[in-house]
């Protein structure tokens, strides 16, 4: 049987991704996902590594409040440091961090309008006793943020009682129904940046991750 040449292009072109498919269906549903071993272990070590070894030649600083016209460093509201990340000079660990979120961007931009133009992202670490207190990412009137994401790079072992989990607050019929999830390496949390509010709660070991948004312009 013969193809038709235009079909057979349009199979090339887009393959259908279950992966994806599970996210979009997600967020559509419930307004997050959360993707167990987005990344896989040797990945996680990777970029953890790579994340340590910024951390200790001290290019971190500590996370503030607010974007750049309102810089405000509050340590009642959040205790983490943080480095962004800048894709064009991404080292191999970050070159595989932003090759596996091009692909995700790339598929949603095809088959969900959200016109994703620009992202940003960055190293976090929380060290022990901090937390970030429950907000919406959009608070920094920044309204391009359309996804919230966040990947954790902390060991194999991490355990619930390190505390750390990352609570969304979701409201069904004006109820509000909080949801938790602990911060286990490879995992994954989407969620939208403009309707879910959230916080990280205190932790009780160095806690590892890279967050980011995926933004309208
Ligand atoms: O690390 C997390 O689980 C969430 C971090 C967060 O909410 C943020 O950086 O805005
Ligand atoms: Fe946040």
């Amino acid at each position: 049987m013969e193809i038709a040449t235009e079909e057979l292009y349009e199979q090339l072109e887009f393959r259908e991704n279950p992966l994806y498919e599970q996210i979009i269906s997600d967020l559509l549903e419930k307004q997050y996902a959360v993707i167990d071993s987005f990344f896989d272990l040797v990945e996680v070590e990777a970029l953890r590594n790579s994340l340590l070894q910024k951390y200790e030649e001290d290019n971190f600083k500590k996370a503030a409040i607010g974007n750049r016209t309102n810089e405000l460093v509050l340590k009642s509201v959040r205790g983490d440091f943080i480095l962004w990340l800048n894709e064009a000079e991404a080292g191999p660990a970050e070159r595989l961090f932003f090759n596996k979120i091009n692909a995700l961007v790339d598929y949603l931009n095809k088959t969900c309008f959200l016109g994703i133009l620009t992202k940003e992202f960055h190293y976090a670490l929380y060290p022990e006793g901090t937390f970030y207190k429950r907000h919406l990412d959009t608070f920094q009137n920044d309204g391009r943020r359309k996804l919230s994401l966040v990947c954790y790079l902390n060991q194999e072992d991490w355990k619930p009682e390190n505390g750390g989990e990352l609570v969304l607050y979701k409201e069904k019929n004006g109820v509000e129904i909080p949801e938790s999830f602990f911060p286990f390496p490879g995992r994954v949390v989407i969620f939208e940046s403009q309707l879910l509010e959230h916080e990280v709660k205190p932790v009780r070991q160095e806690r590892l991750s890279i967050t980011g948004w995926l933004k309208t312009r």
